[in-house]
């Protein structure tokens, strides 16, 4: 595994000695999970209310910047180091035709990353973010899960390992981006065993697939959700969720998990991109709803099965402009609504101050 250093600066990219290694190491820190600062929430609760406008007039804003301050541990929340890490991987999948484009896109995708010609490049400048590129092995796959399992256990916790290192002491909110051909259909595989339902619910076009290409990538998630059956319950939901990211999932999906876990321990908000980011927290999600209490769906993705999905974590998007692209895009916009919140939470007179009237 290698990262890509971006923006001028190196990435990690050996595991920390005391990371853990075993989906039993990692399923421990489930019961380890800090709260939310509850102290800080309410103090920007109080100063909001004492702001010139009327009470709530900020909408959304409002709980924007309680949510932070609850999630970053500080009364006063400051969003000036944003970061933005795309994880990047190869599927077994892929070579069944379930994309539009080939799966040689990903790793020419990495170059443009890093020659900032790509949408995310634009955004992390917009947002003056940090962008890291984590690799995951991009010259071995992972297996076809319609033959056998995605990745073994230990291959899924490395990854998940690999990808708490995209969390640093510092950063102020972290994004979550994908690249991976084939991944919407890893996702979908994902989503259909973690809630049931039938495969069309969790397939949509991706990148871009009509017709029988489509066909195809309703066939390969059925046949795979099918093969890894003794994973899933008499009502075809799962059994154990880590198992079943290792059963269907990818190295890329994977190491979202791990950062964002990570980012719980760190005291860090996350904001998810679109579906396959979303399907990756979905998985920690259904071991404890809990686990994704500091995250955020930055945007709704066109990819039509994340509104199901959003609705089975409880989650609202913070932004829905019909965008499908993933590599963090919607993640890193949604980076400017938090920080117009944060902008009127602390830069806003009281009424106090401005000599304004209060209500009647
Ligand atoms: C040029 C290009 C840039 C991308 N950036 C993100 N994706 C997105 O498309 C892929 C998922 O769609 P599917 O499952 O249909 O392959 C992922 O790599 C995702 O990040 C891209 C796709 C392409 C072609
Ligand atoms: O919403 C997403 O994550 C998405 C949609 C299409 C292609 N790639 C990613």
């Amino acid at each position: 595994m290698s990262s890509t250093p971006s923006s001028g600066r190196p990435a990690n990219d050996t595991p920390a000695p005391d990371a853990p290694v075993t989906l039993d190491e990692l399923r421990a820190l489930f019961d380890k999970l800090p709260g939310p600062d509850l102290a800080a929430a309410s103090a920007v609760a109080t100063r909001e209310a004492q702001l010139t406008k009327p009470a709530g007039a900020l909408g959304r804003l409002e709980d924007f910047s309680q949510w932070l301050a609850a999630w970053q541990g500080r009364a006063t929340p400051k969003l000036t180091r944003p970061r933005v890490a795309v994880f990047v991987a190869n599927h077994g999948i892929a070579e069944r035709g379930v994309s539009a484009y080939p799966a040689s896109v990903t790793k020419q995708m990495v170059e443009n990353f890093v020659q900032g010609g790509a949408a995310i490049n634009q955004l992390c400048t917009l947002i003056d973010a940090d962008l890291r590129v984590y690799e995951l092995d991009l010259d071995a796959p992972t297996q076809d899960f319609v033959d056998a399992p995605a990745m073994n256990e230990q291959e899924c916790a490395r990854a998940m390992a690999y990808g708490m290192m995209a969390v640093e002491q510092g950063i102020d909110v972290l994004c979550l981006g994908e690249m991976g051909i084939g991944n919407t259909t890893v996702a979908a595989a994902l989503c259909h065993g973690l809630y049931g339902g039938s495969p069309a619910d969790w397939v949509g076009p991706g990148t871009g697939v009509t017709g029988t290409a489509f066909d195809t990538k309703l066939q390969v998630v059925t046949a795979g959700v099918a093969r890894h059956r003794d994973r899933l319950t008499a009502a075809g939901t799962v059994n154990d969720p880590m198992q079943w990211l290792a059963a269907v999932g990818g190295l890329e999906i994977a190491a979202l998990c791990g950062a964002i876990l990570a980012a719980r321990m760190g005291r860090t908000p996350v904001l998810l991109d679109g579906y396959v980011v979303t399907a990756a927290a979905a998985v920690l999600h259904k071991i404890d709803p809990r686990a994704i209490d500091h995250c955020l769906v930055a945007h709704l993705s066109a990819e039509p099965a994340h509104r199901l999905l959003c609705e089975k974590i409880g989650k609202r998007p913070v932004l829905d402009l019909g965008m499908r692209l993933g590599e963090g895009t919607g993640a890193a916009l949604a980076v400017t609504v938090l920080k117009a919140a944060v902008d009127c939470h602390t830069g806003m007179a009281t009424f106090e101050q401005a000599g304004v009237s209060g209500p009647v």
